[in-house]
């Protein structure tokens, strides 16, 4: 703002009547007919005898008015106004990427700052000037499923769960407690006597492996089994598998009160009414009220069928849940620690009726050899595993000190951010290219804050040209907004809300970094919320980049822009964001890696 000639003073500048076309391109602003900008340049008084004097602090003058979006162009060129710096007269104004535009919402287009179908258009023809016909399919496919176009009606489509070929579990390895947890869940769906599970243990137990393996048994007898997880990512682990909220259209905001929308007769409903087992993963990781509405769900969804039993937890269904207590638990806004455990699934009326089969063998650990890298792994995994049953340090008020060992720590006096991102990422210059390099290293943060602060230093050792794409955020115009709301709330004031979940307004990218994916496109192909990828090319109106974990690394997709919604309940307002839905990930939360 401050470098823009038209911010500085309140201009006699008045674009109301007029549009672009009424200047020529080499017309200057007619900034100097300011007469009160006269007066502060010659240092005259006023007729009260007031006198300008320049401000000391900051250069910004007068801010720029609210323009309605009914006013059209004047509208557009307040937009760029608040992009375009050091414009001495209007081509500048109407310039993008050394592009002249006709009018000034041609000009807002180019610059990502409208929401117009007509880019996806832009995005395939892009696209298609250097990929073959099967990647701008998908990417055709992906653009007709992200729900972003307003001219098409979205296809909903059933997936149908395959029956795989019979299989018979290889358990022989098992200690004895997975093969009772096996046959306790085996034996409650042969006899459809219904039940709830949870199967407890901490990482690399076989939890994983004990429900792949239900599952496969189950269904090579012809039966459904829905497999569901809290995450996008942990759903990609799991045969067939979908989010809970996707697959039983659970609300992202529940409450005690919430119920899924599912209607009777739907082939979802069918489907669901006719799986033998439910499988969710994470659940630690959801509000309780997310099982709540499961159970009515189902109660809604098979109350007309044979042999409907009310009062059955979850309608007579075996649902097995499996997480571990000590991993991310529910995230609770500002919420204090006994809001946070309130809101855990053991915290339920429904936990009372719910079978704990518990892991206790680390099978991720135990088949290795017994090199010194595994016993140097067993140690740390005892020591992570004493601090999460809270046996490490000293436990007053629930709060514990504990001792870092030496050799977790880096070995400098006083480290800075610098010293971390080259212990990190070394030679980071020279291994940019390298999709290896990425893949096996991330820095962790606790806050957003912290994680913008180091992406940003490490985006600023990376060579190349950087580009940056600015997103269209718009209110949302839904009951409860306050007119004095809509009206405060100008576009740029949305531009700087930055919450979790949703790509930063102004977006800076180069070839080589990589970013993290924030929402599930299409995770069948492994592109959901967190999936980690490389940028490989920065179109205008797409992205190419390659997978860079989870499943389908190595594999090339197309990114489009795409509306996004924040879900977050301290935010007065809903907006919408259109923006490529990815964030530079050199540093992520600790919450979502
Ligand atoms: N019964 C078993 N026989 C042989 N290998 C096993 C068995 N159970 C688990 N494993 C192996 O141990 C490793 C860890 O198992 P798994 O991923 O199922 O654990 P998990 O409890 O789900 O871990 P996390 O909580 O980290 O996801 C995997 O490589 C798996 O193949």
């Amino acid at each position: 703002m401050a470098d823009n000639p038209l911010q500085d003073g309140h201009t006699t500048f008045d674009s109301r009547s007029r549009s672009r076309d009424h200047y020529t391109d080499d017309r200057a602003l007619p900034i100097h007919h300011d007469p009160r900008r006269n007066k502060r340049e010659q240092g005259l008084r006023d007729k009260q005898g007031h006198i300008w004097k320049s401000r000391k602090q900051g250069h910004v003058n007068c801010r720029l008015t609210h323009v309605p979006h009914s006013h059209g162009e004047e509208y557009y060129l307040h937009l760029l106004l608040n992009y375009q710096k050091g414009c001495q007269r209007f081509a500048d104004i109407c310039s993008v990427y050394g592009i002249v535009y006709d009018t000034f919402k041609e000009a807002c287009y180019a610059q990502g700052l409208l929401q117009d179908d007509r880019e996806f258009i832009d995005a395939i023809n892009e696209a298609s000037l250097w990929a073959s016909p099967n990647y701008i399919r998908r990417l055709f496919a992906m653009l007709l499923m992200s729900n972003n176009m307003v001219c098409l009606d979205m296809v909903s489509s059933v997936l149908l769960t395959r029956s795989n070929p019979p299989f018979s579990p290889k358990l022989k390895n098992c200690c004895s407690r997975m093969r009772v947890a096996y046959n306790t869940i085996f034996n409650a769906v042969s006899h459809g006597i219904g039940g709830f599970f949870f199967v407890y243990g901490y990482g690399g137990t076989g939890k994983t492996f004990l429900c792949n393996a239900l599952s496969a048994s189950i269904r090579s007898k012809g039966h459904i089994v829905l497999n569901v997880a809290s995450s996008g990512i942990a759903a990609l682990f799991l045969p067939n598998g979908r989010t809970a909220h996707s697959r039983f259209k659970v609300p992202l905001s529940v409450n005690q009160d919430s119920i899924c929308n599912i209607r009777q007769g739907t082939p979802l409903a069918h489907l669901i009414s006719s799986a033998k087992l439910i499988i969710w993963d994470e659940a630690p990781m959801l509000n309780k009220f997310c099982f709540k509405v499961l159970n009515k769900c189902l109660k809604d969804v098979l109350r007309f069928d044979h042999g409907y039993n009310p009062d059955a937890l979850f309608s007579g269904k075996v649902v097995v849940l499996r997480g571990d207590f000590r991993q991310i638990l529910p995230v609770i806004p500002r919420g204090s620690r006994e809001e946070i455990v309130h809101a855990c699934i053991n915290a339920s009326y429904l936990w009372q009726s719910c079978h704990v089969l518990q892991l206790t063998e680390n099978m991720r650990l135990g088949h290795g050899p017994q090199d010194i890298h595994n016993v140097q792994l067993e140690e740390f995994t005892d020591w992570l595993l004493q601090i999460g049953d809270g046996l490490f340090g000293d436990s007053a008020n629930c709060e514990s000190v504990i001792r870092i060992p030496d050799n977790l720590l880096l070995d400098i006096e006083s480290p800075s951010l610098h010293d971390l991102v080259l212990f990190v990422y070394p030679n980071i210059l020279l291994r940019t290219s390298s999709v290896d390099y990425f893949k096996d290293r991330s820095i962790l943060a606790p806050t957003l804050d912290v994680v913008t602060e180091v992406n940003n230093h490490v985006m600023s050792l990376i060579p190349g040209n950087e580009k940056v794409y600015l997103s269209s955020d718009t209110l949302l115009n839904e009951d409860g907004h306050l007119e004095s709301e809509l009206y405060t709330m100008s576009t740029e004031s949305l531009n700087t809300l930055n919450c979790s979940g949703i790509p930063q307004h102004r977006l800076v990218l180069k070839i080589g970094v990589p970013v993290m994916l924030l929402c599930n496109i299409d995770q069948s192909n492994g592109l959901c919320n967190g999936t980690r990828m490389q940028v490989r090319r920065l179109g205008d109106h797409v992205i190419e980049c390659v997978i860079l974990a989870c499943c389908n690394i190595g594999e090339v997709v197309f990114i489009p822009r795409m509306n996004m919604i924040p879900n977050n309940e301290i935010l007065p307002i809903r907006f919408t964001r259109r923006q490529f839905p990815i964030a530079l990930c050199f540093a992520m939360t600790t919450n979502k890696s």
